[in-house]
């Protein structure tokens, strides 16, 4: 008999997560059926999209979430005991999966790990997954950079961040970074060779690239929306690019009472941008090769990845809320 641990939505989120938001319980899962699997959690992945995904769900209902596990049990010919795999199957220690039955489209939500080699499976949730294809497609897919180019990115410490920041530089592109500390600043200045970085809590955006960047800037990777992100587009050159990854300085605030930000059509109109949202299901045909041309960056020595780990599963809440204040620097991550 197995008992899973799982965490629930117990409460609707309303503003900043808190741990009432959560509860723990146990559920006894059934045998396996032909063609299941049973898969044990290793690492678990703690996202922003949770956050704001999480307004269309009923509460009661398995947190969601990713996670990297080890096949267990299998009533499957195509799955081995011992097999490890990407699945997407909530806050939980064990689950029971029927791999023929998912659904096909959009975002993969399961798939056995391809081989990092002596390389840690975490990375399946990280550099070598979702936010490293996100990094990879939507940068250069959005932004278009080329050699020379000036680059912004705003939560440049963080998962996909780093990673953005790490091919506009291994491009031979001048990178800025905004980040919400004055380590992380220190970090990407000193570690990932950032051309220039700036604490977006005590430095004004519009001094910092008045600074860095009297002649304006050609790309902006935009993790978090609001005044911030218009300050930005108001120092774009002409024919800049922005491509809109996420905006976690809304993600705590009620969709339906935004905050009002400076209108941005002037400078969209006579800068002549090209502004983009995108979701990295898009390029869900592409997910493998993303994941394998990540992979070379790193053995080529031209990417690394950081990875922010909090111990035990019960520790999902603390991590969940830890990496929405910025506690993480790179991917964070839960080790069960
Ligand atoms: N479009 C897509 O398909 C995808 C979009 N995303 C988006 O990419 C962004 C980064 O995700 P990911 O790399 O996984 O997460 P990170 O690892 O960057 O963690 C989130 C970081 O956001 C920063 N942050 C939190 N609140 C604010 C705020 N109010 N203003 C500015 N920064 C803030 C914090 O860093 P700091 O200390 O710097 O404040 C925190 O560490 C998110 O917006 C996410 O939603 C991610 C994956 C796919
Ligand atoms: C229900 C799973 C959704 C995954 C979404 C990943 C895209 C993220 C967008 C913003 O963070």
């Amino acid at each position: 008999m197995v008992i899973a641990k799982k965490f629930i939505l117990e409460k609707p989120f309303n503003g900043a997560p808190t741990e009432d938001n959560f509860k723990l319980l146990e559920e006894e899962l059934d045998e396996l059926n032909k063609g299941e699997i049973l898969v044990e959690a290793i690492w678990l992945s703690v996202d922003p999209y949770i956050r704001p995904y999480s307004n269309h769900v009923s509460p009661g209902t398995t947190v969601m979430g990713t996670q990297i596990a080890k096949i267990i049990k299998s009533n499957n010919q195509d799955y081995k005991f011992g097999q490890l795999v990407f699945c997407s199957t909530g806050w939980r220690t064990f689950s029971i999966i029927n791999p023929t039955t998912l659904e096909k489209d959009g975002m993969p939500t399961f798939y056995l790990l391809p081989d990092f080699g002596n390389l840690s499976p975490s990375l399946g949730l990280g550099v070598l997954g979702m936010p490293g294809n996100t990094a990879l497609f939507g940068f250069l897919n959005i932004c278009d950079p080329k050699p020379g180019e000036t680059v912004v990115i705003s939560a440049a410490a963080g998962a996909v961040g780093i990673h953005v920041g790490q091919i506009a530089r291994n491009l031979g592109c001048y990178v800025i970074g905004f980040a919400g500390s004055d380590h992380k600043v220190k970090w990407l200045k000193e570690v990932l060779k950032f051309d220039a970085a700036f604490n977006y809590k005590t430095k004004d955006v519009n001094a910092a690239l008045l600074e860095a960047a009297p002649h304006g800037v050609d790309c902006y990777f935009d993790n978090v929306g609001g005044d911030f992100s218009s300050a930005v587009i108001y120092r774009m050159k002409n024919f800049g690019r922005v491509s809109v990854c996420g905006s976690i300085s809304s993600y705590n605030t009620n969709p339906k009472n935004l905050p009002k930000v400076s209108m941005l059509q002037p400078a969209i109109v006579f800068k002549q941008l090209k502004i983009e949202g995108f979701i990295v299901s898009r390029w869900a045909d592409k997910w493998q090769s993303g994941i394998e041309r990540n992979l070379n960056f790193i053995k080529e020595g031209k990417l690394i990845y950081p990875e922010y780990i909090v111990q035990g599963f019960e520790s999902l809440p603390q991590a969940f809320i830890g990496m929405l204040n910025g506690e993480n620097l790179g991917k964070a991550l839960v080790k069960v």
